[in-house]
């Protein structure tokens, strides 16, 4: 009898991340097969609107097979495809950014899935739908792996709930928590160049969100604050986070993405003023803290002396600062690249390779 253990992954969103999983695991098929007896199988590849299905695995040439082959679906066409094909340990992996396609969880869990995320949007609903979920996987023996979620492919959530888990009391978490606005603020306090210009770099390097607003006005650092929170046991809501929003009034929400887009150089002038206020010594950082006792958190763009930890940032490096017990001066820091597609992308691949170990 063959050891190999087949895991069935279907792909939600091919975009940055989701496209450069994909070419991830097609590329580590072969070392997987022989080292781990672990093969891989991805039967379906998704975008909002259209899905390609493959019952023998997707092939190297994906995408072009994708744009020529694909339809239109609904969940339940997935799960018809899955179901008639018997296959077992199935994945479906979340790489959009959708807030509508996590009510797609429940359904996909009762039909045998696990889920790995790295959309944050379904541990930043309500705590209520956070604890239906919990119960919802409980049930069905399902597994909801999201170590992406915060620091991308930085091992942040297993670090905070190892320790959680062991005992050890957490007092606070602080840092830089977004890749996109590292960058964005690592290079614009140092270099003379126009906040709009660096911006459209992160955008065009993938490091923020698809739409960016979501990183400027503070929503996806309060959602990683938020998720490492809930890990603490905190029942805390997105609304409870304090928000330094960097977006101006006249370019928020109402705008559409396109409108924004095109506007961005209006943000250079209120950028360029909060640099001329610096001192020497000085650079600018977006940073987020949870004061566990306080049981407070806030993401806020700070003045920050230039030879301190995180002063020294570079690249689009994140850095979490974990304070407790056993680390009170000193704290344990995590640190490295915290957005870009690679690193994420990895960072799904280790979620499914360590779900596989409690497969059959
Ligand atoms: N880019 C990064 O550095 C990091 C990204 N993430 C998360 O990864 C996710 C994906 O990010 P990117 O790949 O950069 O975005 P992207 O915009 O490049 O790709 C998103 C993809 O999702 C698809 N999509 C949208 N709604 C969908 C739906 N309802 N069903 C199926 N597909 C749908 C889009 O068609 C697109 O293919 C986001 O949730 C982001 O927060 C997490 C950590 C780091
Ligand atoms: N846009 C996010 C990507 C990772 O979560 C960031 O900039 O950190």
């Amino acid at each position: 009898m063959s050891n190999t253990k087949t895991l069935n992954v279907v792909i939600f969103g091919i975009g940055n991340v989701g496209s450069t999983l994909i070419n991830q695991i097609q590329a580590a098929k072969a070392q997987l097969l022989s080292q781990q007896q672990l093969n891989i199988q991805i039967p379906i590849v998704t975008n909002s609107t259209l899905a390609f299905y493959n019952e023998f695995g997707i092939e190297n040439a994906w995408h072009s097979n994708f744009e020529k082959a694909s339809i239109p679906y609904k969940i339940k066409d997935i799960v018809d495809f899955v179901k008639s094909h018997h296959f077992q340990n199935l994945i479906a992996i979340d790489a959009t950014a959708s807030k509508d396609f996590v009510q797609n969880y429940v359904s996909l869990i009762e039909n045998g899935f696990h889920i790995i995320s790295a959309n944050k949007v379904a541990n930043t609903l309500s705590f209520e739908f956070y604890e239906q979920l919990r119960l919802t996987l409980k049930k069905h023996n399902k597994s909801f792996l999201y170590e992406t979620n915060v620091g991308a492919g930085l091992p942040v959530i297993e670090t905070i709930k190892r320790l959680y888990d062991s005992g050890e009391q957490i007092k606070k978490i602080r840092g830089v928590f977004s890749g996109s606005l590292s960058f964005i603020f690592n290079r614009f306090s140092s270099e003379n160049v126009l906040f709009s210009d660096i911006l459209i770099q992160a955008k065009q390097l993938g490091l923020t969100e698809p739409d960016a607003r979501e990183d400027l006005s503070g929503t996806d650092v309060a959602r990683k604050l938020l998720i490492l929170a809930r890990e603490l046991h905190i029942k805390t809501e997105l609304h409870d986070v304090q928000i330094e929003s960097l977006v101006p009034k006249n370019l928020n929400g109402k705008t559409t993405l396109h409108q924004f887009y095109s506007r961005q150089k209006e943000l250079d002038v209120p950028f360029q003023e909060r640099k001329q206020n610096l001192m020497e010594n000085q650079v600018l950082r977006y940073v987020g803290e949870l004061d566990v006792t306080k049981k407070s958190l806030e993401v806020k763009l700070v003045s920050e002396e230039k030879h301190s930890a995180i002063g020294q940032l570079k690249g689009a490096d994140s850095v979490f600062e974990i304070y407790s017990e056993s680390y009170q001066d000193f704290p344990l820091v995590i640190q490295g690249a915290g957005a870009g597609k690679h690193v994420t992308a990895r960072g799904l691949f280790s979620d499914i390779v360590k779900l596989s170990s409690s497969l059959n």
